[in-house]
């Protein structure tokens, strides 16, 4: 079965920032780890295409304006949708999210007609789907397509939209247009007023032309409309949404989300990532306590010293909603876990052994409380293999994976002719390896994260003496002359037997796996049915982790009444 697309478009008011790259990017992924592969359109940046417009009426023929006059004004507005999409595609390679960039050119996109009010005519969908298969996550520039004698053509006014709602038009898949408000409310919400503001869950269109005008471009509705196609409306990061379709309910007032207060334990590579990224979201999440180890350490480097804490009593006492622990032990993680648990606290954990060693007693706990445990980026870094594997339990028949991004790193470099000690500096230093990195090349890293697949996608606990595996010292004896060497962790079998094993393996350059590049995550999974699905992503690093932590930090805000 091939993986579901989703088509999101970034309009401008979206992106009004770089930062906002940043947000975007975030976005994709949290999609993407739910399953979708995605198709991004992007509009230009703020008021780039006012700026391309005023340097064309300086240096153009004269009479030069968006309603024609120049033959080649297309070549240059069409600039900033495709700066947009170069650095969207910079910003998900930031967090490790696989990112292909591709043109109006390269995807057959055409259209007829005025080239600066184009007509849509024709997509090389083909083309697209083979894109998405081996990438998926396609970004393209809106606005833009191909017109007569293979020259740029641009489709008006608001065109990524109508780009968007075309390309998932000819796909027949899913659109959500991304606005800078959560959907199509009862009247503009810049409008001051005494009245509540109501959103529409399902807004018809003519609704949403009376009510909406300037949130979507007529030309983009009245295509959706004349094809019958339904649509989305949303704003980054927010769960709620508006459909837009044949019919509009009652719209209903809608509360925002509750600001939820963070106590954090470690403040290293990974807590310094989250740190950061919070901070950006000080609408939603607010950090009140951090536990640390060293707190003078942290004071130096510019956190303030009363959020610091080295008594695991004071998180407690600051009544958080959520308990991240981004610490390396095992304990006082688990302990801090169950306790946090048991008082109805949230658990987000990136802590691999102490999420493996919990096991089935800490799901149970889990289950039982009003709480959520979520460890998403305890295992894959950015790639979102625990995921999968809760989505598709049941139906896993066999998992092959790139576990630990140190190693995976660590044997490319090797490969290009590192010696295996200035290789393993090399991933400390770029925050891949653990504090004690014999946990990454002697395997122990990648057993935590074996079990954690067994424990969510199979229902089986293993120990880690069940785990039988190759160190990384053993390299020498297993490389073959033509092949890539890859420790591939593998999980196979079911309930009834699960076997599993982390094997240094010299695969065909072809396998899937062995494409992975440096600290690069890759996963095969094999289903009872005969499908198979792949999952890439980056394994390791401050900026791929961070954002697993914060996408369930978003679940856990857009799930808070
Ligand atoms: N670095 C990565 O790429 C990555 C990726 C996925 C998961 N992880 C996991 O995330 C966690 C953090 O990794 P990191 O790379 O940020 O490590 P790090 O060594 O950079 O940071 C660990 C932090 O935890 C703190 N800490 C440890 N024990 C503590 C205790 N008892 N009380 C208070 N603070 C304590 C340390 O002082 C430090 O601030 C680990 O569990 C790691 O396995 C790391
Ligand atoms: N040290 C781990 C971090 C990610 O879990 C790795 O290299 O994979």
């Amino acid at each position: 079965m091939p993986v579901p697309t989703l088509v999101l478009n970034f309009g401008h008011s979206v992106l009004r920032s770089l930062t906002d790259y940043t947000e975007a990017a975030s976005e994709i992924y949290r999609h993407y780890r739910n399953g979708w592969n995605i198709v991004a359109v992007t509009s230009a940046q703020g008021d780039q295409t006012d700026v391309l417009m005023a340097e064309a009426r300086r240096i153009g023929p004269e009479g030069t304006s968006e309603g024609g006059g120049a033959r080649n004004l297309p070549e240059l507005l069409q600039l900033g949708e495709r700066r947009s999409a170069a650095l969207l595609a910079l910003a998900l390679e930031r967090i490790g999210a696989p990112a292909f960039v591709r043109q109006a050119r390269d995807l057959g996109l055409t259209a007829d007609g005025d080239p600066m009010n184009a007509v849509l005519t024709g997509l090389n969908t083909g083309q697209l789907m083979q894109d998405l298969k081996d990438h998926d996550i396609v970004v393209m520039p809106g606005f833009v397509a191909i017109g007569e004698k293979d020259r740029a053509v641009l489709l008006g006014q608001g065109g990524s939209d109508l780009t968007a709602l075309y390309v998932a038009d000819q796909l027949g898949a899913p659109a959500l247009l991304l606005k800078d408000v959560d959907g199509v409310y009862d009247r503009d919400p810049r409008e001051a007023s005494d009245q509540p503001l109501r959103r529409y869950g399902r807004v018809s269109y003519a609704d949403v032309r009376r009510k909406a005008g300037p949130l979507i471009a007529s030309r983009a509705l009245d295509y959706a409309e004349s094809t019958g196609q339904r649509f989305r409306i949303g704003k980054p990061g927010v769960a709620g949404s508006s459909q837009v379709g044949d019919v509009s309910d009652k719209p209903v007032e809608i509360t925002s989300p509750k600001k939820l207060r963070i106590a954090m334990m470690g403040l290293g590579i990974v807590g310094g990532g989250v740190w950061r990224r919070v901070a950006e979201h000080s609408d939603r999440f607010e950090i009140v306590r951090v536990m640390v180890r060293s707190p003078e350490k942290y004071i130096d480097q510019g956190y303030p010293e009363a959020l610091l804490t080295t008594e695991s009593a004071d998180l407690f006492a600051a009544d958080p909603d959520i308990f991240i622990d981004v610490s390396g032990p095992i304990e006082p993680a688990l302990q801090m876990t169950r306790d946090m648990l048991d008082k109805g606290v949230h658990v987000v954990s990136a802590n691999k052994q102490a999420m493996a060693t919990g096991g089935q007693a800490l799901l149970d706990l889990a289950a039982q409380s009003t709480a959520q445990l979520l460890f998403s980026s305890a295992a894959g870094g950015g790639m979102p293999v625990l995921e999968m594997c809760i989505r598709e339990k049941g139906r896993i028949a066999r998992v092959e994976a790139l576990l630990n991004g140190t190693t995976n790193f660590m044997l490319g470099e090797m490969d290009k002719g590192m010696t295996y000690d200035d290789a393993l500096t090399l991933a400390q230093d770029r925050g891949y390896a653990e504090a004690d990195p014999t946990s990454d090349v002697d395997g122990h890293d990648a057993a935590a994260k074996i079990r954690l697949v067994s424990l969510l996608g199979f229902g089986v606990e293993l120990t880690p003496e069940q785990i039988e595996r190759d160190t990384l010292a053993q390299v020498d004896e297993k490389l073959k002359p033509g092949t890539i060497l890859k420790r591939v962790a593998r999980v196979s079998g079911d309930t009834g037997k699960l076997v599993a094993d982390l094997r240094l393996r010299a695969l065909s350059p072809n396998n899937f796996l062995a494409k992975a590049d440096g600290e690069d995550a890759h996963a095969v999974f094999d289903f009872t049915d005969g499908d198979r699905y792949v999952i890439r992503g980056k394994g390791a690093g401050r900026w791929p982790t961070t954002e697993s932590v914060m996408a369930d930090l978003y679940d856990l805000s857009n799930a808070t009444p």
